[in-house]
């Protein structure tokens, strides 16, 4: 099993697992946060925790060890886009994304902005096509193709444009590899462990054939956070994936 570090230069190294917090209340992720080791997990703090629980959020999961992707999604012009990757800087996140499709300028700004944070740099991440996207999503958006083809082109600008990795499906790994290289990080939503509901995601994978396809972190929610056992679901999936 491969270690991944946490950032640029790093010698520590990361489980392959990152858990999104997508609670609405701060206690209930509190009672399965305080259960849990960062040995297991990182935590991704999306739109939902944070509008309500800003910076100091982050900073409660940064004081118990864990390291935090901030998944905020940043889509604006590459002023906007720049300054707000660099609040996030400030926050002392492991990772933090961007939408790809914000274009090439916007993520060149946001890589430059990050310059001066030089190996405490967050990871940064560009998302190629959301992962509850599928072909016929396209069309009505005015992206003529298969999803592969976006998801290789997003990920082909990202790479060009400076970025660390993109947020791509597992179903793309394979692919992704092929066209970016083995050191660009491909960090994978849509992860459904065998028996698990899918929600609202179209492009899923099981999370040791994601390992597998090449995708260096596994996200995941709902199959965790919404069992029946959150703290044994995640110890399970560790454990599954430090053996296989
Ligand atoms: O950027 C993300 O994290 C993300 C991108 C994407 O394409 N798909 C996607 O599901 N996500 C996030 O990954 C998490 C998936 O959660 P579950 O579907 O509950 O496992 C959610 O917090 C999403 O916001």
């Amino acid at each position: 099993m491969i270690f991944y570090k946490p950032k640029k230069n790093s010698s520590h190294f990361l489980s392959p697992i990152i858990v999104a917090l997508d609670y609405r209340d701060k206690n209930k992720a509190l009672a399965f946060v305080d259960k849990i080791n960062p040995q297991y997990c990182q935590l991704k703090v999306g739109n939902e925790m944070f509008t309500l629980y800003g910076p100091e959020w982050i900073k409660e999961l940064q004081k118990r060890g864990f390291q935090v992707f901030l998944d905020l999604k940043f889509h604006d012009i590459p002023n906007t886009t720049a300054r707000s990757v660099a609040s996030a800087a400030e926050l002392g996140v492991w990772m933090v994304n961007v939408h790809a499709s914000g274009g090439g300028h916007m993520m060149e700004a946001a890589k430059k902005t990050l310059l001066p944070y030089g190996k405490e740099a967050p990871l940064l991440i560009a998302v190629t096509l959301l992962t509850s996207m599928t072909t016929q999503d396209l069309q009505p958006i005015g992206i003529y193709g298969e999803q592969q083809e976006q998801v290789t082109r997003l990920a082909k600008l990202s790479q060009d444009s400076g970025m660390d990795g993109v947020v791509c499906s597992a179903q793309e790994a394979q692919i992704l590899r092929q066209h970016c290289g083995s050191s660009f990080q491909l960090v994978t939503p849509g992860i459904r462990p065998l028996n698990s509901v899918n929600f609202d995601q179209s492009r899923t994978m099981d999370p040791k054939e994601a390992l597998k396809a090449g995708a260096n972190y596994l996200v995941i929610g709902r199959p965790i956070t919404g069992s029946e056992h959150p703290v044994q679901s995640l110890k399970n999936l560790y454990t599954l994936l430090m053996n296989s």
